[in-house]
């Protein structure tokens, strides 16, 4: 990639503005805020704020980023368009505002295809033109760098190049920093993107910074980008996570880390006293995540928590040997983890390595991988899972390796009554009986609950809080079911997933049964023996 060499390298992140457009995404100023500080805290170079003048609250974010901030590695960048067609720069209430929010970096965003001025602006190319060199100017002249984005750049390349071409070459005239080429529409594939690119360098010459914009429409916007960038561009916009109008724009993570860690490009700043970098990448993935309220999304590359997780046995196999054998890149480096999954495709490596993972050494153990392996097939097969729980699979191991798992408790009987006492629209109420032994002692305990499953929690609990007080903290924090209907033909088996928490460390267990109760009694009480095993508890 000769483009780069002795080229500083701009990371320009836009998760707060076009970020923003995604749907379900309503991020408030405090939002934004707690985002920035994680961006900067990263690395990227740039973090586009919004667009003050048009979106109130991106308005209000740069005047309380200015008072609030303290960025130590990036920039703000404040985004907004060309002035309106026939009025002058100068006049344009939405340029103003640009340079009112004190941010010393503004994009721009300038139609790049002539359809576009014509069509959407309903002007001529020609006073598109002129609108870019005017809005650039002036900014420049106020002192800002400029950043133009070229949008439908592209498309409109591809039909019409002089104009595309022109348009970039009038952003570098008025005295645009970058000019970023954006695939709007994000219907581009990395052999377009190459081939344009090219073209571009040759007409803009090798000291303009080109950046590139990618949206993901055909699924290629980290594809894209990284063309883009062996094609001469020096400058990549993304959102964390890959956020973005319709299907997102290109995984900003994803791309720094395959410029880091497959080009060798120092994307991210480094500071002594905040390191930051790719090993805060998971981290701060999940931390974004967090903020804007959208689950993480487990497949993502690099920071997904599937990223690094391995299901098949012949993975295992091979990664017992060397974990290279079946990862493009260590985990560390990008702050993740590899992990074992077990489940019905799992061989004895994989038991052995799940085992070492959990804290069990069974490498001279043959027998017990061997059963283990077997018992987890046949549980599977009917309907268990254990990759989404670990605790059950722990108490099986358990069971192996000791012969047996410890005896907290003794169950005699358990049983629920729903009842509901008024009329339609009142709520129902759940009773739970639940009798056992335990510290030496029969209890016979009742609990009340909003459901059955919650009555039986409490009924259980109260019947062992005596002998193992250490129950108090814990909580049941999840509850799945699920109706697994192919496996008998017409009998339906049910499994229950459940979560439970003591404040510090959460855990899950499965069960499965004929039915909802039986399958939710099976994993309550595997969470319960599996949280007192952990808190080193002895039966009494
Ligand atoms: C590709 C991108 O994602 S660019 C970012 C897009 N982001 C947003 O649109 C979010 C924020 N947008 C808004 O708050 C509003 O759309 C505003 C304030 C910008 C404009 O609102 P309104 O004045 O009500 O106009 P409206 O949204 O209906 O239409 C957009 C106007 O901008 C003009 N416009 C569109 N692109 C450009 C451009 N690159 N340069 C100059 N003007 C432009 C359109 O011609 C239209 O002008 P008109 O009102 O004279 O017809
Ligand atoms: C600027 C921008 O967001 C785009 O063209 O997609």
């Amino acid at each position: 990639m000769p483009r780069l060499a002795g080229q500083a390298f701009q990371v320009y992140d836009t998760t707060l503005r076009d970020g923003a457009q995604q749907e379900g995404i309503a991020l408030s100023v405090a939002d934004k805020l707690a985002i920035a500080v994680l961006l900067d805290e990263l690395g990227v170079g740039f973090i586009e704020g919004g667009w003050p003048g048009a979106v109130p609250k991106d308005t209000e974010f740069f005047k309380r980023a200015a008072k609030e901030l303290d960025l130590r590695n990036a920039e703000l960048a404040a985004f907004g368009a060309t002035r309106k067609a026939g009025t002058r720069a100068t006049d344009d209430p939405q340029v103003r505002a640009l340079l009112d929010s004190e941010a010393p970096v503004v994009a721009v965003v300038a139609k790049h295809d002539v359809r576009h001025a014509e069509r959407a602006l309903r002007t001529t190319g020609e006073e598109n033109l002129a609108m870019i060199a005017d809005t650039v100017a002036l900014l420049v002249r106020e002192g800002r760098r400029v950043v133009v984005d070229a949008e439908h750049f592209f498309d409109g390349y591809r039909y019409d190049a002089a104009y595309s071409r022109q348009a970039v070459l009038t952003a570098f005239e008025a005295g645009a920093e970058v000019v970023a080429l954006c695939d709007t529409n994000g219907g581009m594939v990395p052999s377009w993107v190459t081939q344009i690119v090219q073209d571009v360098r040759a007409a803009v010459g090798p000291d303009a910074v080109l950046g590139i914009h990618a949206h993901n429409d055909s699924g290629c916007a980290v594809a894209n980008t990284l063309a883009a960038v062996e094609a001469g561009c020096a400058h990549v916009q993304g959102t964390v996570n890959g956020y973005g109008e319709r299907t997102g724009n290109a995984d900003l993570l994803a791309v720094v880390a395959n410029l880091e860690l497959k080009y060798g490009l120092p994307a991210l700043a480094r500071d002594d006293e905040r390191p930051g970098g790719l090993p805060e990448l998971t981290r701060i993935a999940h931390a974004i995540s967090e903020i804007t309220n959208i689950s993480p999304f487990a497949r993502s590359p690099y920071v997904g928590a599937s990223a690094f997780a391995h299901k098949a046995g012949l993975h295992a196999s091979a990664i017992r040997v060397d974990p290279d054998l079946y990862q493009h890149t260590d985990p560390a480096l990008v702050g993740n983890d590899m992990r074992m999954l077990v489940s019905d495709m799992a061989g004895r490596a994989s038991i052995e390595l799940k085992g070492r993972e959990l804290g069990f050494d069974l490498s001279d153990r043959p027998d017990v991988l061997s059963r283990v392996t077997e018992r987890v097939k046949d549980a599977e097969a009917r309907g268990y899972t254990y990759e989404a729980a670990d605790a059950s699979f722990e108490l099986l191991l358990v069971e192996e390796i000791e012969g047996g798992r410890p005896q907290y408790f003794r169950v005699e009987s358990w049983r629920t009554i729903v009842e509901r006492s008024g009329g339609r629209g009142t709520p129902a109420t759940a009773e739970a009986t639940v009798k056992l032994h335990a510290g030496g002692e029969r209890f016979v305990t009742t609990g009340e609950g909003n459901g059955p499953v919650n009555a039986l929690d409490h009924a259980l609990r109260q019947a062992l809080v005596g002998a193992y007080p250490e129950l108090e903290a814990f909580e049941l924090i999840d509850f799945k079911v699920r109706i697994l209907d192919s496996m008998h033909g017409t009998d339906a088996v049910t499994r229950v997933l459940i979560e439970m928490t003591d404040g510090q460390t959460s855990w899950s267990t499965v069960g499965v049964g004929p039915n909802l109760l039986e399958a939710s009694w099976e994993a309550l009480t595997d969470a319960t023996i599996w949280g007192l095993l952990h808190a080193e508890v002895a039966p009494r």
